[in-house]
Formats: structure tokens, C-alpha cells, sequence
């Protein structure tokens, strides 16, 4: 049996003392397996990646509880310090938008070269070596020209997995995927999901991939969580849930794909 890497346990957000915009959220992933979220635009599931990543809980505005082990420690308990090593160590990150994740004053180089000098003891030549490395693994062309250059001379697709690259550079434990195919065009898309599920398969984190696009769920993901009003109403193992959804929503939303022969967004 793999080991359990994350495990969300009865986890509550609300802002502003508002009604809770995720509400009692529980569910565990073991190493190497995926967990897609899908669900309706402002169902939570920004939210509750936000609180796996430790991003909420020292908000004044936001209220979070319950439990988020990662690895066994409790992200949302730790001190600021403890969860600024976590982050890259333990839990990676890949955004939704990567023209904004790279800042354009520094090179790629510089970006993969200050993350790797930051969670390991290398020198600075042993850095750029091994991010020329990374980049060769992400299949990325021309290594030595991309840590050359800046993040307005790549492409969104390029940069998606550069991004991919940095995140799984200290083998974390998790990974959390926002989005992360929302902003390619569709061959950039596949080359990404090709990187994930090599990621997936080679360094087996356990992935919490969050998607519109529930062709790429049911390509990438061992199981699916349905999100709507801030709750998980329908989990299960993704031939499952896909072939025989049981809540409404759920039918709804496998329906709505297929809506006039055509793919569409949920
Ligand atoms: N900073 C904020 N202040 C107030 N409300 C917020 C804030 N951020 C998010 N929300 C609210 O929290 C709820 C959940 O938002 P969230 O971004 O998690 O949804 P989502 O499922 O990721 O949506 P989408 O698919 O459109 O990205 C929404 O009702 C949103 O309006």
C-alpha cells in the first residue's frame, strides 16, 4: 500500500465572516496517485488549494480550520518559517498563469538557479547544471539558451513547464496543479500533460490537479472530486464517477461536455 502524502481533514474557509466558501472538505491521496478537482467557478477550488499550500491561515480576513497534513505535519499549525521550507521541499506548485509566476527582470536561469541553491547545498555552477538537467528532463530544447533568457522571450507553454521543472526540483511530496492547462493552446496542453504524467510516474508525488477541462482530468487523474457551493459532492475513482455519476451535479456536468456534439467547459 503507498504511502499517504496528503490528507485534508474536515477543512472550513470562510472570508470576512461570510458563509463558508469551502465547507467540511476531507480526503487523503497517496503518493503517486492524482486527484482531479472539477466543479463550478467559485465552487473553492482555489481556496482549498491556497490552504494545502499554507497561503490562507495567516490572512486576518480568512478563517480556516481543520487539519491539512502534509507528510503527517499539520500545514495549517506550523510556524511561517517551518511552512516557507515546506513549500518547494515538500509541496510544489503549478500556477495557472506562468506570465506571471517568472519575474521579467531575472533570467530563467536565475529563477531555477536561486530555488535549487535554496532547498539544497550546491554551489552556483552545480545549480546551473543541474537546472540544465531539469530542463532537458521537462523535454525542453536548447537548455542553455532558455536559462539565458527572459520570461517574455518564452512561450506560455515553455514557461508552464519551466514552472513544472522548478516545482518538482526537490521531489516534493505533493504537488498542486491549479489550472494549469487554462492559459495553452491545445498542443502546448498535451506537451504539458505529457510532463505531469511523467512527473506522476517517475517521482510518483501525490498531485492535486484542479482542471475546467474534464477531458484532461479523466486523461491525467486516478480519481476525481466534484466540487459546487464550497463541497465536495461526489468522489470516487475516475472510471467511476465518470461512467456512473450518481449526484445530479455531477450528471450535469458530464452532460454539459457532450452539449451539441461539442466540447465545453464546466
Ligand atoms: N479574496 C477574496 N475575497 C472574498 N471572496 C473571495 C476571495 N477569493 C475568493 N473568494 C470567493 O470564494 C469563493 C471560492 O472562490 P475560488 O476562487 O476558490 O473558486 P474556484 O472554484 O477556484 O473558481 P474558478 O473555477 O472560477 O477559478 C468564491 O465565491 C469567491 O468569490
Amino acid at each position: 500500500m503507498e504511502k499517504t502524502v496528503l490528507s485534508v481533514e474536515n477543512l472550513w474557509i470562510s472570508i470576512r465572516q461570510d458563509k463558508p466558501v469551502v465547507q467540511d472538505i476531507s480526503f487523503a491521496i497517496c503518493q503517486g496517485t492524482v486527484l482531479g478537482i472539477v466543479g463550478e467557478s467559485g465552487s473553492g477550488k482555489t481556496m482549498l488549494c491556497k490552504a494545502i499550500l499554507g497561503l490562507l491561515q495567516h490572512q486576518s480576513s480568512v478563517a480556516v480550520t481543520g487539519r491539512v497534513l502534509v507528510n503527517g505535519k499539520d500545514i495549517l499549525k506550523i510556524s511561517a518559517r517551518e511552512l516557507q521550507s515546506m513549500r518547494g521541499n515538500e509541496i510544489g506548485v503549478i500556477m495557472q498563469n506562468p506570465m506571471t509566476a517568472f519575474n521579467p527582470l531575472i533570467k530563467i536561469g536565475g529563477h531555477i538557479i536561486e530555488t535549487l541553491m535554496a532547498h539544497r547545498t550546491i554551489s552556483k555552477q552545480e545549480a546551473y547544471a543541474t537546472g540544465i538537467a531539469m530542463l532537458k528532463k521537462m523535454n525542453l530544447p536548447r537548455p542553455e539558451e532558455i536559462m539565458n533568457s527572459y520570461s517574455c522571450s518564452l512561450s506560455g507553454g515553455m514557461l508552464q513547464r519551466i514552472m513544472a521543472a522548478i516545482a518538482m526540483a526537490s521531489s516534493p511530496a505533493v504537488l498542486i496543479a491549479d489550472e494549469p492547462t487554462t492559459a495553452l493552446d491545445v498542443k502546448n496542453q498535451a506537451l504539458l500533460l505529457d510532463e505531469i504524467e511523467k512527473i506522476k510516474n517517475e517521482e510518483k508525488p501525490g498531485i492535486v490537479l484542479v482542471s475546467h477541462d474534464l477531458a484532461v482530468i479523466a486523461r491525467i487523474a486516478d480519481e476525481v472530486a466534484v466540487m459546487k457551493a464550497g463541497k465536495i459532492v461526489e468522489q470516487g475513482q475516475i472510471y467511476q464517477v465518470f461512467e456512473e455519476p450518481v449526484h445530479s451535479y455531477t450528471k450535469e456536468l458530464l452532460s454539459a461536455r457532450l452539449m451539441g456534439g461539442r466540447r465545453v467547459r464546466c
